[in-house]
C-alpha cells in the first residue's frame, strides 16, 4: 500500500521512469518472455515493448493475430507489442533489456548479441537456475559472458506466466535456495525465507500449473524423463538444476539427501519408489 501510494504520486508528480521510457527489448518469446512483455505494454501504450525471437511464425503471430499461440495460448497481447527476429533491430533504440531465456541457452545467446547490446543498457534477468557444466547462476553468467560488469538485475520469486497474464497478484526478488547450501554459498537467510526462496519453491512444488511439478508426477508415476520431456514444448529448469545443485552441495560439503535422491531419479540411477524408500529410511539425526 505504502509503495503504490509512493508510486502514484510519482506518476502524480510526472517522476515515474516509466515515463522516461519509450523502448523495451524482451529477449526470448516463450511463454514468460511473452507475459514479461505484455505486463510491461499494458503499463503504458506508447512503450515500444519488442520480443526478439527465433520463429518466423510465432512473430507474424504476435505481430498480425496480437497471440503467441505457440507458448501462450488464448491470450490477446497488447497492440505496442510487437516481435521480431532481427537482433539489430530489436535492440535499436532500447533502453532496457528483458532476459527470459531458459538458463542452459542463455551463454549462447547472449555470446551472439554481445557486440550489438550497449553496454549501458540494463539487463533484466528472469531466469531461473544453474549452469550444466559451470553452476553458474545467471548473475554469474552475463558479466563472464559479456565481459563486462554489465548492469543487471536479477529477478525471481512465486510467478506463473498465465497467472501474470491474468493480472492476479504475485511479489518478486533476487535469490537462492536450499537454505544451508545457500548460507555456505553466501545467501542470506532472509532471502531464502521469502519470496524468492520459500515462497518460490511453494509455488513450484504444489501450483497445478508448474511444469517442474508436472514432470516429478509423471516421474513418481513410472514415466521415462526422455518421453515426458518429448512431450512438452517448454523448459522446465528444475531437470537441468537439480544435478547441479547436487555438485555445489558436494562443493560446500552440504549433505543434500533429498534433492541427490530427486537428481538420481532424473538422470535414472534410481526408481522414484526407490528415492522414496531410500530417504524415509535416513539415519535419524537432529535437525538442523
Ligand atoms: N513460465 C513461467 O511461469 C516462469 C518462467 N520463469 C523462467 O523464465 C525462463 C524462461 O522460461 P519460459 O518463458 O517459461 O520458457 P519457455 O520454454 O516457455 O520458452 C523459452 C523460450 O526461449 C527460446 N529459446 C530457447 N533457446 C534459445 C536460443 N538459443 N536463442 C534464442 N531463444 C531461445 C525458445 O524458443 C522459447 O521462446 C526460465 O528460466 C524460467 O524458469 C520465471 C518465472 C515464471
Ligand atoms: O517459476 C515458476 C514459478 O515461480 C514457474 O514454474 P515452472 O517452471 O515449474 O512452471
Amino acid at each position: 500500500m505504502r509503495w503504490s501510494r509512493v508510486l502514484r504520486g510519482r506518476i502524480e508528480n510526472g517522476t515515474c521512469p516509466l515515463e522516461r521510457i519509450d523502448k523495451v527489448v524482451v529477449f526470448g518469446g516463450g511463454s514468460f518472455g511473452t507475459a514479461m512483455a505484455a505486463v510491461l505494454a499494458r503499463q503504458k501504450a506508447e512503450l515500444h515493448v519488442i520480443l526478439l525471437l527465433r520463429d518466423p511464425y510465432t512473430c507474424l503471430s504476435i505481430n498480425h493475430d496480437h497471440t503467441n499461440s505457440r507458448y501462450l495460448e488464448g491470450y490477446e497481447l497488447p497492440h505496442n507489442l510487437k516481435a521480431t527476429t532481427s537482433i539489430s533491430e530489436a535492440i535499436a533504440g532500447a533502453q532496457y533489456a528483458v532476459h527470459a531465456l531458459p538458463v542452459q541457452q542463455t551463454r549462447t545467446f547472449l555470446e551472439s548479441i554481445k557486440d550489438v547490446l550497449p553496454p549501458d543498457v540494463p539487463l533484466i534477468s528472469v531466469s531461473k537456475g544453474l549452469e550444466l557444466g559451470s553452476g553458474k547462476m545467471m548473475s554469474e553468467i552475463i558479466p563472464a559472458v559479456l565481459g563486462r560488469k554489465h548492469p543487471a538485475v536479477f529477478l525471481s520469486g512465486p510467478s506463473f506466466a498465465r497467472e501474470v497474464m491474468d493480472r492476479r497478484p504475485t511479489g518478486i526478488v533476487a535469490a537462492a535456495k536450499d537454505l544451508r547450501l545457500a548460507r555456505e554459498a553466501g545467501a542470506k537467510p532472509a532471502t531464502i525465507s521469502g519470496l524468492s526462496g520459500l515462497g518460490d519453491i511453494m509455488l513450484t512444488c504444489y501450483g497445478s500449473l508448474s511444469r517442474n511439478r508436472a514432470i516429478g508426477v509423471k516421474l513418481g508415476q513410472g514415466v521415462p524423463l526422455e518421453e515426458i520431456l518429448k512431450s512438452s514444448k517448454q523448459v522446465a529448469e528444475g531437470v537441468p538444476t537439480a544435478g547441479v545443485v547436487v555438485g555445489l552441495g558436494r562443493r560446500y560439503k552440504v549433505s543434500l539427501p533429498v534433492l541427490t535422491a530427486v537428481a538420481q531419479v532424473l538422470n535414472s540411477s534410481l526408481r522414484a519408489d526407490q528415492a522414496v524408500a531410500e530417504i524415509m529410511n535416513l539415519p535419524q539425526i537432529e535437525e538442523r
